[in-house]
């Protein structure tokens, strides 16, 4: 076979692909020869409207008016000219043949969808059955119904807005936030043999959009400031090929409370109002909206149905937040001192280096990951390379050196250059605001299924059924990869660091390094070749990797939604996966900084009073007050395998001594201070910030029995009566941890509750705390967060830090100690408020 017909195969391959119809394609590169783009100019420029019009007679789906979508028979069979252009037009007729039924031939997707979507999913992705929450969301849409889906990370959000796109020859449009999740569902969907592309300020290539407006994609992954600029042809794009359905992917980004709020966002409701029955008059039905996200508070619905002007019967489709296969377990630890990454990693580091050791494959040691200064390339023969060597050609990053330098060079070199500025490495909240987060420029995909779809794929299935086994909690957990999630960018750069040290490969993955670096980190995560990723929230969503075993956050999370989004990365395959809370039980964690309204940031301080409350809750199990956080009603006692269903909870204890002191002594304070009506006035109020520590100070002075009773234990006390409603925060502020205590009627009522009536309650970590370490200094570290503003300068300070893997150590200076800040050493003494109060004094003296 000669080159020019290969090419000319190619071509008609590639737009019998796009489901253009045989004879116009025959016709097309009979008029203009083998060119994809110039052989669809031919079709839509030339004959457009023809064609348009026949495709939406012949081939689309029209709406009856009894409400059900119905296809139009009018060519039925389809007859094809059987042209002898070369022998392979017989393999693309027979995949023409086999891939439209399901879009055309049937007549009426109202009666037995069911079975023409159970084809579509077999076929294209391997796939024998829906699950039952697919099931209804594709129910709603079948309906011309809005449908809000909430659903577990990893569930399978995705199938119910992309089989729309399969079974009615319309297009759908997804509004995603970023790039990077734009991406790694279009290259899904090429592998599954549907054609996509993406579009946003990322997309290099003119001519994708055009294409995209005409209908040559099945879906179109879209930004929200795209989307905005494009209404016009999106319309056109509705009367023409027809828009099957609007989805809203990772609705959560519009709430202005959560953790990935994206303006544009705000702005989708011009969905509902542009494209209904009243502004194009030839639909028959308002283009239905599907939004899913699996961040669903009950705050957060209300503000998506609000916002996008949803229909007032959107059907809502909720499964559950339970991940059985996930083993939540919360440990203390002073995540913030380097000293502790000896004791908390030491195992994560024994299982790979043993693997390491024992177990030495070439496709787990990339050269790329020898960090030190090999420059060769990766080799990775792994499906997925190919579809990142897409990316790799383009690198439109100025900082980006050739690729076979190897992008953690290019993060060395680039690191290099910066200084060790605390606003480097420890600036605001670390999210990739952005939509073109990895500045990835490739943006079009056409698929072409695969031989056989089964064999190629595996799905990872996330059990709908809770596992009902103990034993799960023996299971060894497989060796699958690690995430550890930090809270700053320079404790990524730190931790990544030590753990490489032991011969792990780890890479540290934030905002601010070059995209090349994240780019690269992306791809060797993948391909398995990288062990360990230590993150900022900036590693976030769309993470879809089913064989992640370990989710470590190291320090607390802002929110229990950011916390249940990220953990929800383990076990997508539905094996056992662990997901462990490091947090620092002696302090109550801190707002990172971040611009806020005073709303904002008592919602922020609301939700990170709930992320501390999970973890200090050491009697519930940790799933159950996960799921009943997001809304759901836990139908299972336990899950059986978090560490409180394991050890079980604290004994029960009765505090009704200690209860009735505190309030008595909070009652008599407040009234001392502001007279009988329990209400703190406003000038009182920026006084009242340690008022909790005075309280314990005075009972621990005053009352011998509780002289050693440390203030940590007293905390925890705090907090369990104001859930029992028996003491309230007495300022206007929101604050993570009670601070400025009232009685509340309730309280005052409880001071004359009968002496012998026990008040049980099980004690909180921190009150175990400190029953353990009665020789914990109570009152020393209190405070000393980010909300304090001394120590929070204290602790952006770099610290002394064993610095040995050069690229992560960009600014070593050979010669001097890095980590040891030279400008502001600090006596100890005048390290906290109270040393500097007493320095101060002696001083007058
Ligand atoms: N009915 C099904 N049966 C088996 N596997 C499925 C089914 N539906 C989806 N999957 C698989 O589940 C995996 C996760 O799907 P998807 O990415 O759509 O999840 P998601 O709910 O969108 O997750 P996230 O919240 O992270 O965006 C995919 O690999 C997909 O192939
Ligand atoms: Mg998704």
């Amino acid at each position: 076979m000669d080159e020019s017909s290969v090419k000319l195969d190619k071509v008609i391959a590639e737009l019998v692909d796009m489901g253009f119809r045989f004879s116009r394609i025959i016709e097309a590169v009979n008029a203009v020869g083998p060119s994809v783009d110039a052989a669809i100019n031919y079709i839509f420029d030339d004959n457009r409207d023809d064609e348009m019009v026949e495709s939406h007679s012949s081939d689309s789906l029209t709406e009856k008016g009894n409400g059900k979508r119905v296809l139009s028979s009018s060519n039925p069979s389809r007859p094809m000219k059987q042209l002898k252009l070369n022998e392979s037009i017989k393999t693309v007729e027979t995949k023409l043949v086999d891939q439209s039924p399901d879009r055309i031939e049937e007549e009426d997707i109202g009666q037995d969808w069911e079975l023409r979507v159970e084809n579509v999913i077999k076929k294209h992705f391997g796939i024998s059955s829906l699950k039952s929450f697919q099931k209804e969301a594709l129910a709603a849409w079948v309906a011309h119904q809005d449908c809000l889906v909430l659903a577990a990370t990893g569930s399978g959000k995705s199938l119910c807005f992309q089989i729309p796109a399969l079974l009615t020859g319309k297009v759908v449009v997804v509004i995603s936030p970023l790039i990077s999740l734009m991406r790694d569902q279009c290259m899904k969907l090429a592998k599954h043999g549907v054609s996509s592309c993406y579009l946003g300020s990322a997309q290099k290539d003119p001519t994708v959009e055009g294409k995209a407006m005409r209908g040559v994609y099945d879906i179109v992954y879209i930004c929200p400031e795209t989307l905005l600029r494009l209404i016009k042809p999106l319309q056109e794009l509705a009367t023409k090929r027809g828009i099957a359905l609007f989805a809203i992917d990772e609705v959560h980004c519009i709430s202005k409370w959560g953790h990935d709020f994206r303006p544009d966002y705000w702005r989708l409701s011009v969905l509902r109002e542009k494209f209904t029955t009243k502004k194009l008059k030839c639909l028959k039905f308002d283009i239905p909206l599907m939004a899913l996200t699996a961040t669903a508070t009950i705050q957060v619905r209300e503000e998506v149905l609000k916002s996008l002007h949803m229909s007032e019967d959107t059907r809502i489709v909720l499964t559950s937040f339970f991940r059985p296969n996930l083993r939540f377990s919360v440990k203390n630890s002073r995540t913030r001192d380097p000293n502790s990454y000896e004791k908390d990693f030491r195992e994560l580091i024994n299982i790979y280096t043993t693997k390491n050791t024992s177990d030495v494959t070439e496709d787990l040691i990339s050269p790329e990951l020898v960090y030190a200064s090999d420059n060769s390339c990766s080799t990775s023969n792994d499906s997925s390379s190919e579809l990142f060597d897409v990316l790799d050609g383009i690198e439109d990053d100025p900082l980006c050196e050739s690729r076979n330098r190897g992008s953690f060079q290019t993060a060395k070199s680039v690191l290099k250059e910066k200084s060790m500025s605390v606003e480097y490495l420890e600036g605001e909240c670390d999210l990739l605001k952005d939509v073109d987060d990895l500045d990835v420029s490739c943006a079009e995909f056409f698929g072409k299924l695969p031989a056989k779809a089964n064999d190629d794929f595996q799905f990872s299935v996330t059990p709908e059924r809770p596992i009902e086994s103990p034993e799960l909690f023996e299971e060894p957990l497989g060796l699958g990869p690690t995430i550890i999630y930090v809270p700053t960018r320079m404790e990524t750069l730190l931790i990544s660091d030590f753990i490489c040290n032991f011969g792990v490969k780890a890479a540290a993955y934030h905002a601010k390094l070059p995209k090349s670096h994240l780019r690269q980190v992306h791809k060797e995560f993948h391909e398995n070749s990288l062990e360990v990723v230590v993150a900022t929230i900036a590693f976030g969503m769309g993470i879809d990797k089913s064989n992640v075993r370990r989710i470590i956050h190291y320090g607390w999370p802002q929110s229990l939604e950011a916390y249940h989004q990220e953990a929800g990365r383990a076990g997508r395959d539905g094996k056992l996966a662990d997901c462990v809370l490091y947090a620092d039980f002696t302090k109550v964690p801190t707002l990172l900084p971040s611009q806020r309204t005073e709303e904002h940031a008592k919602r922020a301080n609301k939700m990170l009073s709930d992320c501390f409350r999970y973890g200090m809750n050491a009697s519930c199990c940790r799933a159950k007050t996960l799921v009943q956080y997001f809304g759901e009603e836990f139908n299972n006692e336990k899950c059986q395998i978090c560490d409180v269903c394991i050890n079980g909870p604290p004994k029960v204890q009765d505090l009704k001594d200690e209860a009735k002191i505190f309030i008595k002594a909070i009652a008599q304070y407040a009234k001392r201070r502001f007279g009988d009506g329990l209400c703190v006035n406003k000038e009182a109020r920026g006084v009242e910030s340690s008022t909790l520590k005075l309280l314990v100070r005075t009972i621990c002075t005053k009352v011998q029995k509780y002289a050693a009773t440390g203030f940590l234990w007293w905390r925890g006390l705090a907090r369990i009566l104001e859930d029992k409603g028996l003491i309230r925060e007495g300022t206007n502020m929101t604050n993570v941890q009670i601070r400025c205590p009232l009685p509340t009627h309730l309280g005052l009522e409880f001071l004359q509750s009968i002496p012998d009536e026990p008040f049980h309650v099980y004690p909180e970590a921190d009150m175990l705390l400190s029953e353990k370490n009665k020789s914990y200094s109570p009152f020393a570290e209190w405070g000393k967060g980010w909300a304090d503003p001394e120590s929070y300068q204290e602790e952006r300070q770099p610290r002394r830090y064993s610095w040995t893997n050069p690229w992560i150590n960009p600014f070593r200076d050979p010669g001097r100690n890095p980590g040891r800040s030279t400008s502001r050493r600090v006596k100890p003494e005048l390290r906290t408020v109270r040393g500097r109060l007493i320095s101060k004094l002696s001083k007058k003296k």
